[in-house]
C-alpha cells in the first residue's frame, strides 16, 4: 500500500494525515496553538511553533500508522491564508507572523487605496485593500518597524514557512499568493505594477509555482525526527479555503462550500470573474484554470470557542450544543452578531464588534448558544446572498469544518441557507485536499477530479425545512439590520476597546 500525507496549518491547530490510496485516513495527529493577541485587533501566532508541532504531528502519524516510511510517496501543505511571515537574508525569523485575522492595518489599507486607485486595483489583484491581506501588513512593518523591515530579505506565507523549514527551500504557490493583494491574479506574477507604485522590491516576493509542483524532499534533520525518509517528496499545497474546497470535491462552477473553523466562509469556482466588484474576494483557486469567489466571517467558529470559553470551559462541543435542539429558530427573541474581531463580509469593517440584542431574563445558556450558532450562520448567508444576487443558482451545498461535526448546526445551515446540505462521511478538513495535491503530484491521478472520485466520501443530506426557512427568512431580515444599528456605537466605542491589553486566545 502507498500512502500521502496532508499537513493542515489551521489557525487553531496543525493537523496530518496519512491517507492511503483508497483516499482512507490510516492515522492523524493534531497539536493546538495559541495565538496572541497583544492589543485589540492585532492577532499574531510564533512560526517557529508551527513548525515544532508540524514535526510532532508528521512523527505522530508514522509512529501511529507504523507504515515503511519508504511508502509514502509525498507530503503537501494547506494553510491559512494571508499570515505575513518575514525572513532576513540569512532566512532568520524577523518577528511574530501576523495573521489574517489580524485587523491593525485600516491606515494601510486607505493608503493602497489612495496610492492604486479601487479601479486598479481591482483589475489587477482583483480584490479591495482589507486589512487582513498580506500587502497591508507589509506596509504596516514598514511604517511602524522600519529597523525590522530594512532587514527584510523575503516575505511568506504561513504554510509556506512551515515548507520551507522542512524542505530548506523557498517558495509560494498562486493560491496563497492571491490572497496577499500582491498577486496580478490574471497574469499569474507578482505585479510589477503594485509593487513600484507602493515603493516595494518586488525581490521581497518568493518564486511562485503550481499547487501540485514538486518542491524539494525532506531534510535529513527534519526526516530524522519524523521517521520519514529525505526523499520524500513534498509538493507545493495551498491555502486551506482552496484545499478544503478540494477535499470537498468543489472543483467546479457548479458546486458551494461552507466552511465553519475559526473563520467561516462560502465559496463557488468561477470561471467568468462573476464577482470582481469587491464584494467578495476573488483567488486562484489550487486547481489549474480556475477561480474561486468566497465571503468571509472573521469568527465564526470562533464565536463559539470563545462563548464556550467564557461559559462552559469544561464542556465538549457536542454537550454545548445538545440541548439546543430543543429550542425554537430565534433563540427566544435573542439574536447574536459575530463580530467579535471585525467584519470583511459583507461589511469590510475593522471596527464594528460583535452584539447580543434581546437578552432576556429568561434566557439560559442553551439560547446563548443556539444564538450564536445561528448568528455565525446569518452572517455566512449574507456571503450567499451576494452570491445568488450575481446570478449562481445555489441548491446544494457541501459543508466542512469544526461546524459540520453537528448534525444540529447542519440543520440549522440547511434551514438558514434554503439549500441541501451535505456533508462528508468523515470530516477531515483542509488537510485531505493537501493530502489529494500530493496524490496528483505524485502521478497517483492525472487530474484532481480523478481523484476526488475515489478520496471523497459523501455523509449525510439535511434538507432545508418549508416553516423553519420562512422563520429564518424574517429572522435575517432583523439580523441585517443589527449592522446598521451597531455601527456608530462599535466606533465610538473604539477609544475604550484600544486601551493596551495582554491576553492569549
Ligand atoms: N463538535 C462540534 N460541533 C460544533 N462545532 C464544532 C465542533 N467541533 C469544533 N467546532 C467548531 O469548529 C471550530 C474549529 O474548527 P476547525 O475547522 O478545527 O478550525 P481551524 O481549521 O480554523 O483551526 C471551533 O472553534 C468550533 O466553533
Ligand atoms: O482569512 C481567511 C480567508 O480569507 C481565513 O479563512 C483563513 O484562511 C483562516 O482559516 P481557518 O483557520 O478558519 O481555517
Amino acid at each position: 500500500m502507498r500512502y500521502v500525507i496532508g499537513v493542515d496549518l489551521g489557525t487553531s491547530a496543525v493537523k496530518c494525515l496519512l491517507v492511503s490510496e483508497g483516499g482512507e485516513v490510516v492515522a492523524s495527529a493534531s497539536r493546538p496553538f495559541d495565538s496572541m493577541r497583544i492589543r485589540s485587533g492585532y492577532s499574531e501566532q510564533d512560526p517557529e511553533q508551527w513548525v515544532q508541532e508540524t514535526v510532532h504531528c508528521l512523527q505522530a502519524v508514522m509512529a501511529a500508522a507504523g507504515v515503511e516510511a519508504s511508502s509514502v510517496d509525498g507530503i503537501s501543505f494547506s494553510g491559512q491564508m494571508h499570515g505575513l511571515v518575514l525572513l532576513d537574508e540569512q532566512q532568520r525569523l524577523l518577528r511574530p507572523a501576523i495573521l489574517w485575522n489580524d485587523t491593525r492595518t485600516s491606515a494601510e489599507c486607505r493608503e493602497i487605496e489612495a496610492t492604486v486607485g479601487w479601479e486598479h486595483l481591482l483589475a489587477i489583484a482583483k480584490n479591495p485593500a482589507l486589512e487582513g491581506f498580506t500587502l497591508p501588513k507589509l506596509l504596516w512593518v514598514r511604517k511602524h518597524e522600519p529597523h525590522l523591515y530594512d532587514r527584510a530579505a523575503v516575505f511568506l506565507l504561513p504554510k509556506d514557512y512551515v515548507r520551507f523549514r522542512l524542505t530548506g527551500n523557498i517558495h509560494a504557490e498562486f493560491s496563497d499568493a492571491a490572497g496577499t493583494l500582491l498577486l496580478d491574479i490574471p497574469r499569474r506574477e507578482w505585479s510589477r505594477e503594485l509593487c513600484d507604485a507602493l515603493a516595494i522590491d518586488r525581490g521581497i516576493c518568493p518564486p511562485l509555482v503550481e499547487s501540485h509542483a514538486c518542491v524539494g524532499t525532506l531534510l535529513p534533520s527534519i526526516a530524522e525526527a519524523t521517521g520519514l525518509t529525505p526523499s520524500t517528496p513534498v509538493f507545493a499545497g495551498g491555502a486551506d479555503n482552496a484545499c478544503g474546497a478540494i477535499g470537498a470535491s468543489v472543483l467546479e462552477e457548479d458546486r458551494t462550500l461552507c466552511s465553519i473553523g475559526t473563520s467561516g466562509v462560502i465559496l463557488s469556482p468561477d470561471r467568468r470573474e462573476r464577482d470582481v466588484t469587491g464584494k467578495l474576494h476573488y483567488f486562484n483557486h489550487a486547481v489549474p484554470g480556475i477561480d474561486y469567489a468566497m465571503g468571509v466571517t472573521l469568527a465564526a467558529g470562533q464565536s463559539l470557542s470563545w462563548l464556550r470559553k467564557l461559559i462552559a470551559p469544561s464542556q465538549s462541543y457536542d454537550s454545548l450544543l445538545a440541548p439546543i435542539d430543543s429550542i425554537s429558530p430565534g433563540a427566544g427573541g435573542l439574536l447574536f452578531t459575530p463580530y467579535l474581531s471585525g467584519e470583511r463580509t459583507p461589511h469590510a469593517d475593522a471596527d464594528i464588534r460583535g452584539s447580543f440584542i434581546g437578552l432576556d431574563v429568561s434566557h439560559s445558556q442553551a439560547h446563548m448558544v443556539r444564538s450564536v450558532v445561528e448568528g455565525i450562520t446569518f452572517s455566512l448567508c449574507e456571503s450567499l446572498a451576494i452570491l445568488r444576487a450575481q446570478g449562481k443558482s445555489v441548491d446544494r451545498i457541501v459543508s466542512i469544518g469544526g461546524g459540520a461535526q453537528s448534525e444540529t448546526w447542519l440543520q440549522i445551515q440547511a434551514d438558514i441557507f434554503n439549500a441541501e446540505m451535505v456533508s462528508l462521511r468523515h470530516e477531515e478538513g483542509p488537510g485531505m485536499g493537501a493530502a489529494m495535491l500530493a496524490a496528483v503530484g505524485a502521478g497517483w491521478f492525472d487530474r484532481l477530479d480523478e481523484c476526488a472520485a475515489v478520496f471523497v466520501k459523501w455523509g449525510r443530506t439535511f434538507d432545508p425545512h418549508p416553516s423553519r426557512v420562512e422563520e429564518y427568512r424574517q429572522l435575517f431580515a432583523l439580523y441585517k439590520e443589527v449592522y446598521q444599528q451597531t455601527e456608530s456605537l462599535s466606533c465610538r466605542l473604539k477609544r475604550f476597546r484600544d486601551a493596551e491589553r495582554i491576553q492569549s486566545v
